[in-house]
C-alpha cells in the first residue's frame, strides 16, 4: 500500500519527526512511503489521490498549524475537495511544539477536522500515557502523535527519543491499518 506523509517544517524539528513516522512506515512489509515538504512547491496529487493513507505533520505555530500546511490544505479545495479524490483514505497526524503543552492539541484538531471534510478515517493512537523522556506517548495524546522539541538546539538533539518512538508508533499503525483495509 501506498503511504504519503504532507509535513511542514519551518526550522527541522516536525523534519525529524516527518522521518520517524516514514520509519514507523517501512516496518510494515509492503508498505511503500513517500514523504513530502510543502516547502519543496510542486505537491504531487496524483501520487497522494493513489495513497491508502495520508499522514499531516506540521509544526504547532501560535496554536495551530503552520501557515504553509494551512496553504496546502487550501490548495485541496479544488483538486481534490470538489470531488471528494481521498473519500475513505486513512488520516493521521503529528505535531511538535517548543512548550510541553503549547496549545499544540489544536494543531492536531484541526487536521483531524480537515481530514473529516475530505472524508477521510482518522487514525488516532492507540497508546496509554507513558512516563519519562524514552516512554511511548509521553504527552497522553490519543489524537495523534506530540513531541515537544528542546529550544535552543539543532533538530538533531533537539527531539526527545520517546516522541520519535511515538512518531514511529503511528506510522506503522498507519500502514499496518491501511493494509487490513486493502485486504493485505
Ligand atoms: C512563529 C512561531 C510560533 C510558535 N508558536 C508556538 C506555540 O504556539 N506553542 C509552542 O509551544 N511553540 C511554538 N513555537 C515553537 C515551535 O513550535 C517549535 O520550535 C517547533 O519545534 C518548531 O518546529 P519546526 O522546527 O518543525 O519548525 C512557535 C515557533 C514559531 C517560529
Amino acid at each position: 500500500m501506498l503511504i504519503s506523509i504532507v509535513y511542514d517544517s519551518g526550522y527541522g524539528r516536525t523534519a525529524r519527526q516527518a522521518a520517524a513516522v516514514a520509519e514507523g512506515v517501512r516496518q510494515v512489509p509492503g508498505a511503500d512511503v513517500k514523504v513530502i515538504a510543502v516547502a519543496d512547491g510542486s505537491i504531487p496529487w496524483d501520487r497522494l489521490e493513489a495513497s491508502d493513507a495520508i499522514i499531516f505533520g506540521s509544526p504547532t505555530y501560535n496554536g495551530t498549524l503552520s501557515a504553509r500546511l494551512k496553504q496546502f490544505m487550501e490548495e485541496t479545495t479544488g483538486p481534490v475537495w470538489r470531488e471528494l479524490k481521498w473519500r475513505n483514505k486513512l488520516a493521521a497526524g503529528f505535531t511538535t511544539s517548543g512548550a510541553n503543552n503549547g496549545d499544540k492539541l489544536n494543531t492536531l484538531v484541526s487536521m483531524a477536522l480537515f481530514a473529516a471534510q475530505h472524508g477521510m478515517i482518522w487514525v488516532g493512537l492507540d497508546l496509554l500515557p507513558g512516563e519519562g523522556d524514552d516512554a511511548l506517548n509521553r504527552h497522553g495524546s490519543w489524537i495523534g502523535a506530540m513531541a515537544t522539541s528542546l529550544q535552543g538546539e539543532d533538530p538533531e538533539t533537539a527531539m526527545v527519543a520517546g516522541d520519535l518512538k511515538t512518531a514511529s508508533y503511528l506510522g506503522k499503525r498507519v500502514a499496518e491499518l491501511a493494509g487490513r483495509l486493502a485486504g493485505k
